[in-house]
This record gives C-alpha cells, structure tokens and sequence, in this order.
C-alpha cells in the first residue's frame, strides 16, 4: 500500500496553551507499506513508531517500510506528523481496522508523544495532514475546532542546508509566559487573518529559536506579500500573489546555505495511492 500526504506550515504553534494551527502545501510524502517476513525499516523512528502502532492494535505481522519524501525533515515543515499518520493509516487499513476520523487523529497524536516527535500531541498538524487546507486544533483536549479551505496561494520555502535541531529537545521551554501574545494571535485567526498570524506566530517562535532577518528581507524585497519563519523554523516561508512574482523570486535567489522549494497552499488530505 502507497499512502501519499503532505507537509506544511506553522500558523499558531501550539506549544503555549494548545490551540495550535497549521496549512497544508504541496510537499508530499509518499509512504510504502507491504507486510513481509521481517521488518525491512531503514530508520529508527520509524520502527520505534512501528512498534508502537503494533502494541496499540495487537498487530503481530511484520512490515517493510519505505519513505519518499518531499518534506525537509526537522526544519518546521510536519515531517515527522506526516510519518505517524502515514505509518498509522496504512497499518489500520491493512490489518482492516476501522476507526472513526476523531478517533484516528486522536490515536496519531498520542503515538507522536510516545515516539517523541512532539511535544503536544502535534494533533494540528496531524489534522493537516489528514485534511489538507488550515486546520486549528485544542491539542491538550485533543479536539479539532475547525478546518478550512484555503486558496492554492503560491509560496516560497527557504531552509538552511546545515541544520540539525529535534522538537523534544525544546520540552523544558516554559512557553506559558506567552499565553497574551498568543491569545491575540488566536484572535486574528478567528478573523481569518491566517497570513498575517503565521508572521506573528513566527516572529514569537523566530525570535525564540533565532532566524535570518536577511532571508525575509529578500522575500519581501522581491515581491512577496508575506514573509516570516514557520512556527519554530528554521524555514522560512514567503506567499506571493502570482506564479510569475514567485518563479522570479525563486530564480534570483542567491543564498548559498539555504536550499528553496517552489510550492502552493493545497487542500489535498492523505489519501491511498496504491492498494
Ligand atoms: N524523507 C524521509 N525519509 C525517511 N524517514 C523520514 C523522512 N521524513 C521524515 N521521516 C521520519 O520522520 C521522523 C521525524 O522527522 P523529523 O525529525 O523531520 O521531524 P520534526 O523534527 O518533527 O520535523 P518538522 O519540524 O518538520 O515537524 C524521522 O526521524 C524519520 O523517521
Ligand atoms: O511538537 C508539537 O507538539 C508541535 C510542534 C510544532 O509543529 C507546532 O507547530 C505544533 O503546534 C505543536
């Protein structure tokens, strides 16, 4: 079985009272799962995320795993939630185990506190994941609060090509501090202001983990409407109005240590691409 997802950008990160929120991109993920004689996994998460879903579901039957990706990992693009909902969707599938979606987004997020690729739960971008389009969550509560259709706005991602950094690392952050900024930021989202929070979400998160104010001033110098790092970076994000303002940007990009992807906003969820 090919199950095929995509990554995505921060909108509120969900690290200082839990509502978090996230928007899908054109950045897929296409994960292979065939029962087999032994485990075939190359990577470690992946089997520690494996055994898991197996001790969960009462699974005996061993897997080969296979991961094709688009997503950068460990730089705030949802990697690691795109591998926990592909890897559970898939098994549940196979071993014909049906949940209810609550039930299987709930179950994705609880994996990813235990094979510690989040510190939440991530159930926002988990949902993502699953829906495609913006998607605002109580993940302490583990409810979905709503999700939305996005236009398939073009976008810029910029990473550096360097970096190594892992999210269970930040556990002893004390993010409450935050809780007004955030409170505000939560606000604007309400009011379908979801550009405008992802820079704010981005300045906090950005200031915290440090950025490159230099990269931003390029988007925006080149024509970008929006501008800012993605929940804790250290991508970096730019929304352009048209294809044209975007391919240009992305031409005349000359930052040596930061690699880009050309990419869109999509409303694509996780879907099986091969039985
Ligand atoms: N392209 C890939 N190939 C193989 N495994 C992958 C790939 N992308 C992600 N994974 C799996 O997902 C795990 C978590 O990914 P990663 O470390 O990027 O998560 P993350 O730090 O949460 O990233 P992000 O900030 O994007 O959410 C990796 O350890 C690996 O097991
Ligand atoms: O580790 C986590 O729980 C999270 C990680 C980031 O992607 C955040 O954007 C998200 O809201 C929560």
């Amino acid at each position: 079985m090919i199950v095929k997802t995509n990554g995505g950008l921060s909108v509120i990160s969900a690290f200082v009272d839990g509502i978090g929120s996230a928007i899908s991109l054109d950045l897929p993920m296409y994960t292979t799962v065939i029962e087999s004689d032994s485990d075939k996994i190359g990577d470690q998460k992946i089997l520690e995320t494996l055994e898991i879903i197996r001790n969960k579901y009462s699974i005996n039957k061993k897997y080969s795993v296979e991961i094709k990706s688009q997503i950068p990992q460990s730089v705030g693009l949802k990697s690691s939630s795109a591998m926990t909902l592909s890897l559970l969707y898939a098994i549940l599938r196979l071993n014909r185990i049906y949940l209810k979606e609550d039930e299987l987004l709930r179950s994705a997020a609880e994996i990813s506190l235990k094979n510690k690729t989040s510190i939440t739960g991530a159930l926002d971008d988990i949902s993502m994941c699953y829906y495609g389009g913006l998607t605002v969550t109580d993940n302490f509560d583990f409810r979905l609060i709503r999700r939305i259709k996005i236009e398939n706005t073009p976008v810029i991602i910029a990473y550096p090509k360097f970096y190594h950094r892992s999210t269970y690392d930040m556990k002893d952050i004390d993010f409450k501090k935050y809780k007004k900024y955030i409170q505000k930021l939560e606000l604007l989202l309400n009011s379908k202001y979801v550009y405008e929070t992802m820079v704010l979400n981005g300045y906090l998160f950005g200031s915290l983990f440090g950025y490159d104010p230099e990269i931003i001033n390029y988007f925006l110098g080149s024509g970008a409407i929006f501008s800012g790092i993605s929940g804790k970076g250290p991508a970096v994000f730019a929304i352009y109005e048209d294809n044209e303002d975007r391919d240009n940007a992305a031409s005349k990009f000359s930052y040596q240590n930061y690699n880009i992807i050309k990419s869109r906003i999509n409303n694509d969820g996780i879907n099986i691409i091969y039985q």
